[in-house]
């Protein structure tokens, strides 16, 4: 009775210390769990790698944290006490979880400059009536966020006219804008340059400093660069958890990646 006591508060601290935590977690589609019994702790500051052979369930639990997707079973808290699965896609955005989905989505007749601009939250009428350093400090975030995105070069330019990889940039540029405490990223090196690629990893690395994220991810060099906890999905379960390392020398993840 004690031991069962004892282990109740020890889960209810690692919710109330953790930025998010997933414990139990299932969602079936017709009958099938495409998560099954899923539980992921992701501390504050932390940048996570996902990764998984197709069909495990990366993006549902993306869709799940994000409330595109309500689960059937399970604990899924923001900030230790913000039950998520109470929310809607618009209250959790809005709580401070961003997300990137694969294909950027920028405004491509707006320059650089604008869609970072567009993208800026935050309760601006407060700031409303010191109309000038409203613009001063709006000037120096998007100056901010344009440095840590590489394209303040670039400001000026149509989205349109960016490569893939600078619009992939420029959208992370616009999800910094509205300042998420957590920042989930989908493959976001697919279809960029060997530079591009290395250069987003250093790039979700500086924005780690100041918030957590997580990345789902299929290029193995990228991940390897990132440098941060990996973790293996597969049936919608953790399969392994460690350094990138251990997870791909762990003997259960070679048998699925060779067994696709
Ligand atoms: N809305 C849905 N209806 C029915 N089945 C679904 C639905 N969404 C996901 N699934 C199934 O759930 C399983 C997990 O899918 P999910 O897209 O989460 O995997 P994934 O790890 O993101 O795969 P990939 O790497 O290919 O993107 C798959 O078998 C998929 O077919």
């Amino acid at each position: 009775m004690r031991r069962r006591r004892l282990a109740a508060e020890a889960q209810g601290r690692a919710r109330r210390e953790t930025l998010l935590y997933l414990d139990g977690v299932t969602k079936s589609f017709d009958g099938f769990k495409a998560i099954n019994n899923l539980s992921l702790v992701i501390e504050r500051g932390e940048m996570r790698a996902i990764i998984g052979p197709n069909g495990a369930g990366k993006t549902t639990m993306m869709d799940i944290i994000t409330g595109k997707t309500r689960p059937d079973r399970g604990a899924v808290y923001f900030n230790g006490a913000v039950d998520l699965t109470k929310h809607d896609e618009a209250a959790i955005a809005s709580m401070g979880i961003g997300r990137k989905f694969q294909k950027p989505t920028v405004f491509e007749s707006h320059t650089v400059e604008d869609n970072i601009r567009l993208s800026l939250a935050g309760p601006r009428s407060v700031v409303e009536a010191l109309v000038h350093r409203k613009s001063t400090a709006e000037r120096e975030r998007i100056a901010e966020i344009l440095a840590t995105i590489r394209l303040t070069d670039k400001r000026r330019t149509f989205a349109a006219n960016l490569s893939h990889g600078q619009k992939q940039w420029l959208e992370i540029g616009m999800l910094l804008a509205q300042d998420p405490e957590l920042l989930l990223v989908d493959e976001p090196v697919a279809g960029m340059t060997d530079a591009e690629t290395v250069e987003t990893a250093r790039l979700l690395r500086e924005i780690a400093a100041t918030r957590s994220v997580v990345v789902v991810e299929h290029d193995m060099s990228f991940v390897r660069e990132l440098s941060v906890k990996v973790t293996c999905l597969h049936e919608g379960s953790v399969l392994s958890e460690g350094t990138l390392e251990a997870v791909s020398n762990d003997p259960k993840v070679i048998e699925v990646y060779l067994g696709r």
